[in-house]
């Protein structure tokens, strides 16, 4: 096990098997963060890199290229004479771009709107009611900031992060209790979410050309697990990152946002391109064991969130879990559709997970090591 203690605080252990020791590090919201964040005119050392927020170069909106991210209807999907053309666009977005966005995607509308206000409320209770359900030395769940990275360096938000999915293996005293209505909302919002990513799941399978369980089964009864976020806005836009560039380590991520605040930027061709925020919709990406599940036809790729200089942005983000037969592998149905070899190695799920967070910490990405 890979296990070590950096100055500050040293989180370690998962929700996930007590029995496996994953190094997971997350800094508290102390009080003089909450006044650095709130105020902003003078960043703090470990908040300050504003080499990383000009490294790579950013598509303008001036540039004649389309930056728009692919945009796809669940309405067509499902329509019989609509279909065919929709999916294909969703493949292709997937192999492309990893992203897309999904409009008319039939998510029950109040308990969208009821999970977006007990989120909007939770942020805005004073730190100490937020902190009764702060990050435990156990544990990667609570409220806190996002993963560590080895640079040390702490990104410009303050985040829940739950485990959901399966129900058995919540952690309810994790769950904030103000607003009272967020357990609720969450548990509905969580359920709801679990039904797109099965659909989803299901019309990739259809893209891909292998039989429906054989990816909807990779997801079916697997991990879900949240990340609640708030970047508040920043004088210093450019000195801050609101989320360090990584791909997701999970199979399939699906992200709400709130407000209509930029921020969110994804690498496409070795640049970064904006998502313009578009109210209404989800944005969909294919994450680093999806990349693996199918031999690498669809791409987890990587993104980061820079700060507003006026405006916070708030954004709920659902990530879903997926293996096959207890393994992170290439799906054997895809292989044998291509007659491909394997591009992955198998590994077995908890080494996965353990590796990820390992890498993740790092600065590395764990993915890459799978590669063949
Ligand atoms: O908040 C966002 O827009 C992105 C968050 C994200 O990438 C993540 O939580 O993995
Ligand atoms: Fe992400």
């Amino acid at each position: 096990m890979i296990d070590r203690e950096p100055a500050g605080s040293s989180r370690h252990g998962s929700n996930m098997d007590p029995s496996i020791n994953i190094p997971v590090n997350r800094d508290a919201i102390t009080e003089e963060v909450a006044a650095a964040f709130a105020e902003s005119e003078v960043i703090p050392e470990r908040y300050c890199r504003p080499d990383e927020v000009h490294d790579g170069i950013v598509v303008g909106h001036d540039d004649d290229e389309a930056y728009e991210l692919p945009v796809v209807d669940m309405e067509k999907l499902l329509d019989p004479e609509l279909a065919e053309a929709e999916i294909a666009k969703l493949g292709s977005a997937c192999q492309d771009w990893g992203f897309f966005q999904l409009v008319n995607h039939g998510v029950d509308e109040q308990v969208v709107n009821e999970m977006k206000d007990s989120t909007v409320k939770f942020f805005s209770l004073p730190l100490e009611s937020k902190r009764t359900v702060e990050i435990q030395d156990n544990g990667f769940e609570g409220f806190g900031h996002h993963y560590r990275r080895a640079s040390g360096k702490l990104d410009w938000a303050e985040s829940v992060i739950l485990l959901t999915q399966p129900i058995q293996e919540r952690n309810p005293e994790m769950w904030p209790t103000n607003p009272s209505s967020f357990r609720d909302a969450l548990d509905k919002y969580s359920a709801e979410m679990t039904k797109l990513a099965m659909r989803i799941a299901s019309i990739m399978a259809t893209d891909l050309g292998v039989d429906q369980e054989a990816l909807v089964g990779a997801f079916r009864d697997k991990q879900q697990s949240m990340a609640i976020h708030h970047y508040p806005p920043c004088r210093h836009p450019d000195k801050v990152i609101g989320i360090t560039p990584h791909s997701d380590g999970l199979g399939l991520t699906l992200l709400l946002q709130l407000d209509d605040t930029p921020g969110l930027q994804i690498r496409k061709d070795g640049r970064w391109l904006p998502v313009r925020p578009r109210p209404g919709t989800f944005i969909i990406n294919v994450a680093d064991i999806l990349e693996v599940l199918t031999n690498g036809a669809y791409k987890s790729v990587e993104h980061r969130v820079l700060a507003d200089a006026e405006k916070g942005r708030t954004t709920i983000v659902t990530f879903h879990e997926a293996y096959v037969d207890g393994m992170v592998k290439p799906i054997p149905e895809v292989l044998k559709l291509n007659g491909a070899e394997a591009r992955y190695k198998s590994i077995e799920r908890l080494e996965y997970i353990k590796g990820n967070f390992v890498a993740l910490s790092e600065g590395t990405r764990f993915l890459e090591s799978l590669k063949i």
